[in-house]
């Protein structure tokens, strides 16, 4: 991947494949002469698109993560030819449409009103207000019959907009959150406008079936439109949805990571020194659990610190042989409810290692900052189980890269059933989160495991893994989005979903 400067010599128009995301996959960096330059962020989601991009001419549009008014005036090329196309976003913008309407409202929607969902005005109109800035920069950056690709909640109007303004596209979306069952769905004031928004696809992308389910009994219900009732597979067997003289297709294709290029780095002498010097620091303990995730409340930190704290007490688990490491990245700090939850596992890590750690040796390590990539892939290596607790998640990548972290096959994966990786993990220790003894007794038997049990289970997660990476995960959408893929079901049979 290139580093290339900034530039403004993008051209607008002219991409055959555009990528629409509330995020471009960048960072600014200062150099060291006062000034900055873009780096591009090496997510899954970019290694997987970045060929395409390159090989079609493509673009991808985005918001570059601040408010700076100087910043993204101009498109971002890179030496090798990718562009970017910032959409720029003010502060009160930031506030009502990205904090407010997509993580106060639709994130806790979607995710089973873990906290409660808040519904402004303000916040709706803003968020159909910067949807139409996306639709408009994405039909500037996409050249006649090109194909756009928009991703996730944040976007969801952006279909329909852009059909409107480009008849000529063929345009994909996919949502990388779970899509609520329909009476959840059903609180949200303006559910028409996000259904038909949606429906202004071609192709309708869902991490897991039942979302695609809950999704086509919804267009059913609020728009009155024809749809299949037949079930839908993975990356297979499509619904339809009758849209006036189109047809709206509908799937499930989980999403994964580039499993070949981080086995390949997990191997790596830096990332095996480092691992190694990891258990060194903590004290060479006789077991290692670790929890790496954005600082969210649908990740169930909380599970797993209950759970720990009550192991501690019941004399389960030994605080002299056991540590645990939770990297949580601090996320959408001005949220309240993020705040809220960050006061509550704070207070949460210092009453377990108050009441059970030694000085100078805590069982909780927690560290609230942003891990670079190669110092994760070092604490995957030296982790001997990993806790993936979510009360609800889209998939989880973490615990897809703990296992292409685990070519030794060691290590133990401790997975929440409502993560969407559950359906393909199905070797991990599967939990109930809201069970706490369950999530206990699972924690020990992980730790616990026969070297023979554990490299069952792991080689058997690593095959799964490393056949299904991100790439497949684009292609099946883009081959189906092209419609080189037409397994669409009749519009035949009831069915009601879950
Ligand atoms: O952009 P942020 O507000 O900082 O949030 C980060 C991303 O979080 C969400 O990730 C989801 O997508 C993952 C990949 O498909 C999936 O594994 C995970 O379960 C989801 O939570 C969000 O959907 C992204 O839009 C955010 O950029
Ligand atoms: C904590 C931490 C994480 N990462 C990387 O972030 C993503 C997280 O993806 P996931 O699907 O598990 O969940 P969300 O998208 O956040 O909802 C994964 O690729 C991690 O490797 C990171 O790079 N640094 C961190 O500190």
């Amino acid at each position: 991947m290139s580093d290339g400067p900034v530039s403004g010599a993008g051209e607008t128009g002219a991409g055959k494949f555009v990528i629409v995301a509330n995020r471009l996959p960048v960072d600014w960096e200062r150099t060291p002469d006062g000034s900055g330059r873009w780096r591009r962020s090496p997510g899954g989601l970019v290694t997987a698109l970045e060929p395409l991009l390159r090989e079609r001419g493509g673009a991808w549009v985005g918001w570059p993560g601040t408010t700076d008014p100087r910043v993204g005036e101009a498109p971002i090329t890179f030496d090798d030819g990718l562009t970017m196309q910032p959409v720029r976003l003010t502060g009160q913008e930031v506030a009502d449409y990205y904090e407010g309407f997509s993580n106060a409202t639709l994130w806790p929607l979607y995710h089973n009103l873990i906290v409660k969902p808040e519904f402004y005005r303000q916040w709706w109109n803003s968020y159909v207000e910067i949807n139409r800035r996306f639709a408009q920069v994405a039909s500037e950056s996409a050249a006649p019959g090109a194909t756009v690709w928009v991703q996730d909640y944040q976007l969801q109007l952006v279909p329909k907009m852009l059909r409107m303004l480009r008849p000529d596209l063929t345009i994909g979306f996919f949502l990388h959150i779970p899509f609520p069952p329909v009476e959840l769905f059903m609180q949200l004031p303006w559910r028409r406008e996000v259904v038909e928004g949606l429906l202004g696809a071609d192709l309708i992308g869902f991490q897991r079936p039942q979302a695609a389910q809950n999704f086509l009994w919804l267009a059913r219900e609020l728009t009155g439109q024809e749809t299949s009732r037949n079930s839908v597979g993975v990356r297979g067997r499509f619904g339809v949805v009758r849209s006036g003289f189109r047809s709206v297709r509908v799937g499930a294709f989980p999403i994964s990571i580039a499993s070949a290029e981080i086995d390949q780095q997990s191997k790596t002498r830096a990332v095996r020194t480092r691992a190694l010097a990891i258990r060194d620091e903590l004290g060479n303990p006789d077991r290692i659990l670790l929890g790496v995730d954005r600082l969210d409340y649908t990740k169930g930190i909380d599970v797993r610190l209950n759970a720990i704290e009550e192991l501690l007490e019941e004399k389960r688990m030994d605080p002299e042989r056991t540590v645990f490491v939770q990297l949580a990245t601090p996320s959408r700090e001005r949220v309240e409810s993020y705040q809220t939850l960050r006061a509550e596992i704070e207070r949460e890590v210092g009453k377990i290692n108050g009441e059970h750690g030694q000085v100078g040796r805590p069982v909780v390590h927690y560290l609230h900052r942003p891990v670079a990539r190669e110092e994760l892939l070092a604490f995957y290596v030296a982790a001997d189980a990993m806790l993936v607790t979510p009360l609800a998640d889209g998939m989880n990548l973490v615990a897809k890269e703990y296992i292409a972290c685990r070519s030794d096959l060691g290590g133990s994966l401790v997975l929440s059933e409502f993560a969407g990786a559950a359906a393909e993990l199905r070797q991990a220790y599967l939990v109930n989160p809201f069970h706490l003894d369950g999530v206990k007794d699972s924690i020990v038997a992980a730790m616990e495991q026969s070297s023979t049990e554990g490299r069952r289970r792991m080689r058997a997660l690593r095959r799964q893994v490393l056949s299904h990476d991100v790439g497949r995960w684009a292609r099946s959408f883009l081959e189906a989005l092209a419609g080189q893929i037409d397994e669409t079901a009749p519009l035949e049979s009831e069915e009601e979903p879950a």
